[in-house]
């Protein structure tokens, strides 16, 4: 099954071609160690021990002349052994290797030590894994670059053409940012003195999957390159580590912090500014066939002069004609993600992030996220009730895999114009447009950009005439939350989960995979292993899983056990009152598995999901689908229904489950409690943390 990022262009059509000054044949330019190498070493001690070993290498051939030479590239031709001929003589094969050793570029080339014996001149022998062995020239040339033979072997198309750069050539400076794959640090780099930002990403590099996932972020990385899309600069990992450290501009503020900042209010001209760089961002991702998936205000960087890029493309994947596979429903965080994808649609295109685009819009406007929901459920209610319900056609061509448990008895009416009637109306009418219930009317970026919006005044800012801000970012925001919530002590607790304040954080795309984290951080502990330890379930004893936004009840077998599982169907099935609240479950269930990145969560959590998925043959363009595994007693008979489970314990449903009134409340009332439950386990768990992290 071929992962679909490594289909179309190579990854490195896009990467600059500067014209080449140097060519140099590496068993010429092995050199020893030089002292400022070591020197360097020293001032990245903190990332050396929590990158396992990443900055332990020497750095070799040292700074070589023509990196100080700006805007050129250094082309090594370099040895490799020939793919025929696997022995260990060296052919006198010659591969290409870029190196701009521009300010702007980060790659290194890799040290003679790594590539040739030192007496005998041949090639040593690459490193190889548990996952395969190199073999063939391009992947041998990637190793001998320095990259690691499994990533080489599994990843070779995101790597392409570059050359990882050393731990020891960065000195961090703080942590500035936490998302549920990754941690993101403030660095400065050694060569050049810019800042960066370092983006630790976690996968398990004796895992295929999660190594492909990881390098699927890598690639749409490098096949974009626009003002408005956050550029990669380049890649720090070593042949022996498990980490990898993504290099990125440094950007002082994300939209979502500095929206939030007290005393910040935006103009209009300043909202046409930024959406106006969103939107040509986006063009740009979807004319190379990347639809993002997670646009939110803090996946929307800025700099110091106001300009907008767009980053955080660990959710984003390939789209298009040649996309056969469907698609993962499981994306884009709860509050930005639009109906069809809470309905269960898995072939989508460019209006999922049409849909994110116009709550930002309306959100910078009003001042605060717009449909806050905490559950998928309470999600689609939001919606509906706000942007109407879609029409009996589209419920009848869509075939939404929900649709028959969330079609409403009675048709919800559109009230967007009298919710947000202090919006200037140019605003609203776009608003209008991209907040379209069905996807086909959002229109497109382009068709955005054209619209009122921006071809009437106020026209956008100019850069230079925005204020200067205080560097901020969500996560400062989600700290002074935090902090507020300690303040404030128990008695509000209720209130604060019903309120959502202006700048409130959203909750990440996949906060609600913990359990998912927590397997990462098995296979690859670091210094944030301690945040997401596993606490062994006890024995007997019904939990509830940790999910921020999504409650699940948690067996002795550590399953997550929803109505209706197949373990005890009957017992199951009488404890529901109504389908109503079964189609609730379910959608825990998928609230808890918003696991674009790591379907193997579902191997531990979500057997019973994955039994609906593996029979649905919703095999994703994502790669979560290629977790799945058999569930248990799968017998090639049995009939399974997506979202309804075996054939012969399966309901079948004669009509609308949720009607408009009653128990629509009652399913969220219960939610409701379940939630209060979880919020107060994970503030409990938070409050652990952050003792241990002192
Ligand atoms: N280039 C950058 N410069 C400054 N800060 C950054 C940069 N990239 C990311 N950050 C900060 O780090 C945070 C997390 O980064 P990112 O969103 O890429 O990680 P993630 O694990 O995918 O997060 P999430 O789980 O929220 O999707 C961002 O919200 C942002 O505040």
């Amino acid at each position: 099954m071929g992962c679909n990022c490594t289909k179309g262009t190579r990854a490195n059509d896009n990467v600059e071609n500067d014209t080449i000054i140097n060519n140099v044949n590496v068993k010429e330019k092995r050199r020893k160690p030089n002292k400022t190498s070591k020197k360097k070493k020293k001032k990245f001690v903190s990332s050396a021990k929590d990158n396992n070993n990443v900055g332990s290498e020497s750095e070799g051939s040292g700074n070589n002349n023509n990196n100080n030479n700006d805007s050129t590239t250094l082309r090594l031709l370099i040895p490799i052994a020939d793919a025929k001929n696997n022995d260990e003589v060296v052919a006198e094969k010659k591969v290409h290797l870029e190196r701009k050793s521009s300010r702007s570029l980060f790659q290194r080339r890799p040290t003679t030590a790594e590539v040739v014996d030192n007496n005998t001149g041949t090639l040593q022998q690459p490193m190889m894994t548990r996952i395969c062995s190199i073999s063939n020239g391009e992947r041998g040339a990637q190793v001998m670059a320095g990259w690691p033979s499994w990533l080489a072997s599994v990843a070779g198309e995101a790597i392409n053409g570059w050359i990882p750069r050393k731990a020891d050539s960065f000195e961090k400076l703080e942590k500035i940012g936490q998302g549920t794959y990754s941690s993101v640090y403030k660095a400065r780099d050694l060569e050049t003195n810019q800042l960066v930002a370092l983006k630790k990403v976690r996968f398990a590099n004796t895992d295929p999957d999660s190594v492909r996932f990881m390098a699927r972020e890598i690639i749409i990385l490098r096949r974009l390159d626009h003002p408005n899309v956050m550029k990669l600069e380049g890649l720090i990992t070593s042949r022996v580590s498990g980490s990898m450290y993504l290099i990125f501009e440094y950007m002082e503020h994300d939209l979502a912090g500095l929206a939030s900042t007290p005393g910040v209010n935006f103009s209009e001209a300043q909202i046409k500014y930024y959406m106006k760089q969103l939107l040509h961002g986006l063009e740009h991702c979807h004319s190379r066939g990347v639809l993002h998936r997670d646009i939110k205000g803090s996946n929307l960087l800025l700099d110091q002069s106001n300009n907008l890029k767009i980053g955080d493309f660990g959710l984003a994947n390939f789209y298009g004609s040649h996309q056969k596979q469907p698609l993962t429903s499981r994306v884009v965080t709860l509050w930005y993600r639009p109906p069809e994808l809470l309905l269960g649609s898995t072939d989508y295109g460019v209006t999922v992030d049409l849909w994110s685009t116009g709550c930002i819009l309306a959100e910078l406007f009003n001042g605060k996220p717009i449909m806050p929901g905490r559950t998928e459920v309470e999600q689609l209610h939001k919606i509906f009730k706000l942007c109407g319900s879609p029409s009996e056609e589209y419920w009848k061509k869509s075939k939404l895999p929900h649709a028959t448990i969330f079609k409403p008895q009675q048709p919800y009416k559109r009230c967007v114009a009298e919710s947000f009637k202090s919006l200037p109306s140019s605003a609203l009418a776009l608003v209008e447009v991209l907040l379209a219930v069905e996807p086909n009317a959002r229109g497109t970026t382009d068709s955005a950009l054209q619209s009122e919006f921006f071809t009437t005044k106020p026209f956008a800012s100019e850069p230079s005439s925005l204020p200067k801000y205080q560097p901020r970012k969500e996560i400062d925001v989600k700290a002074r939350d935090e902090e507020a919530k300690r303040k404030k002590g128990t008695s509000s607790k209720q209130n604060e989960s019903k309120q959502v304040s202006k700048g409130a954080s959203a909750p990440d795309a996949n906060a609600e995979l913990l359990t998912s984290i927590q397997k990462r951080e098995k296979f690859n502990p670091g210094e944030d292993a301690a945040r997401y330890r596993i606490e062994p379930l006890k024995s007997g004893t019904p939990q509830v899983g940790n999910t921020r936004y999504g409650v699940s009840s948690v067996n002795r077998y550590g399953d997550n056990v929803m109505r209706g599982s197949s373990r005890s169907p009957r017992k199951e099935l009488r404890t529901q009152r109504s389908f109503v609240q079964r189609g609730a479950s379910q959608l825990t269930r998928f609230s808890n598995s918003v696991a674009a990145r790591d379907g193997s969560h579902f191997a531990i959590a979500n057997p019973r999901w994955l039994e609906d998925s593996y029979n649905s043959r919703q095999n994703d363009g994502d790669w979560s689908q290629r977790f799945l595994v058999k569930p248990k007693g799968y017998t090639k008979h049995k009939e399974y229904i997506p979202g309804h489970g075996e054939k012969t314990e399966r309901m079948h449903c004669s009509g609308p489950l949720v009607s408009a009134g009653g128990n629509l409340n009652e399913m969220l009332k219960e939610h409701e409690r379940q939630i209060q439950v979880a919020v107060r386990k994970a503030r409990a768990g938070k409050k652990t943390n952050r003792d241990d992290n002192g």
